[in-house]
């Protein structure tokens, strides 16, 4: 039977590594459910575990103790459900921004598909982030706000059930990080993606998220609280910036964070 409410289903998950000092345990007791076409919000300060705890949903990492399922199948490894966007954009430099995304499809879809198939899969995900006119550049060509659509483009060509961000916009100036967010937006509400997102930004996980999952400072970091965000959508930065709402969920953020939280590092 699928729940879409238990989409990925995260129980009892503790995170210890072996470090040179002794073991170290990064997360403990981490209980969280995200329901299908949820969008997800991990906060904290630094360090707290925000991207053990998306490895580990990636499947790049297994728990020490616990269990992740995504659609009820134990997550045992990486797979192509769970598409990861880093920081870094992770494009490979020798290839064009089409080749970089063609590798991808290529890889999920060459079996069931025709190459007609897989060039128009690449075609439309580049469209869906704005880059047509940027097909037969090399990473090294474009802006870095740029890298970061084609990496988007190259996770949502693969049609994955859950997107699973690390920072994605962590490495760009405010503005194009503003017209980012935006974009993906406008895509998640296209494509009904289930996303899960590292941010550092309070504004960034109001506007994007329907929870947001706030985590108490590391070692043995754990979830702190969770705060679900019923603001309509679509939703508009500008129309959000006064609205009484959206500045009562950023003051619970940040109240969180600052006061329950406080931490010396700056998070926001
Ligand atoms: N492979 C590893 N071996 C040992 N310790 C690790 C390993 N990976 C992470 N850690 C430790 O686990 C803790 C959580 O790290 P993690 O990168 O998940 O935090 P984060 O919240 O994503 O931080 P940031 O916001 O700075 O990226 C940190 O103390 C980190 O040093």
């Amino acid at each position: 039977m699928n729940d879409d409410s238990k989409f990925i289903d995260i129980q009892s998950v503790e995170q210890t590594f072996k470090t040179p000092k002794g073991s170290f345990q990064a997360l403990r007791d981490i209980h969280l459910t995200v329901a299908k076409g949820e969008f997800v919000a991990l906060i904290g300060h630094s360090g707290c575990g925000k991207s053990t705890l998306l490895n580990l949903i990636a499947g790049l990492t297994r728990p020490t103790h616990g269990t992740l399922l995504c659609a009820n199948k134990e997550i045992a490894g990486p797979g192509p459900e769970r598409a990861v966007v880093f920081q870094n954009h992770s494009l490979l430099p020798w290839l064009t921004c089409y080749e970089n995304i063609y590798l991808g499809v290529e890889r999920v879809f060459a079996a069931t598909e025709s190459k007609a198939q897989l060039k128009a899969r690449t075609d439309a995900a580049l469209a869906l982030v704005g880059l047509t006119p940027a097909t037969g550049k090399r990473p090294g060509e474009i802006s870095g706000g740029m890298k970061q659509r084609v990496g988007i483009a190259r996770a949502l060509a693969m049609e994955p059930k859950v997107l699973l961000m690390d920072e994605p916009f962590g490495a760009l100036d405010a503005l194009t990080r503003a017209r980012l967010q935006d974009e993906l937006l406008a895509i998640v509400q296209k494509t009904q993606s289930t996303v899960v997102m590292v941010t550092h930004d309070v504004d960034e996980a109001v506007l994007l998220s329907d929870k947001i999952v706030m985590m108490t400072n590391g070692p043995s970091a754990t979830i702190g609280e969770v705060l679900p965000v019923n603001l309509p959508r679509p939703r508009n930065r500008v129309e959000l910036a006064e609205d009484r709402d959206y500045v009562h969920y950023r003051k619970a953020v940040i109240d969180f964070l600052y006061t329950r939280q406080g931490h010396v590092e700056k998070a926001a």
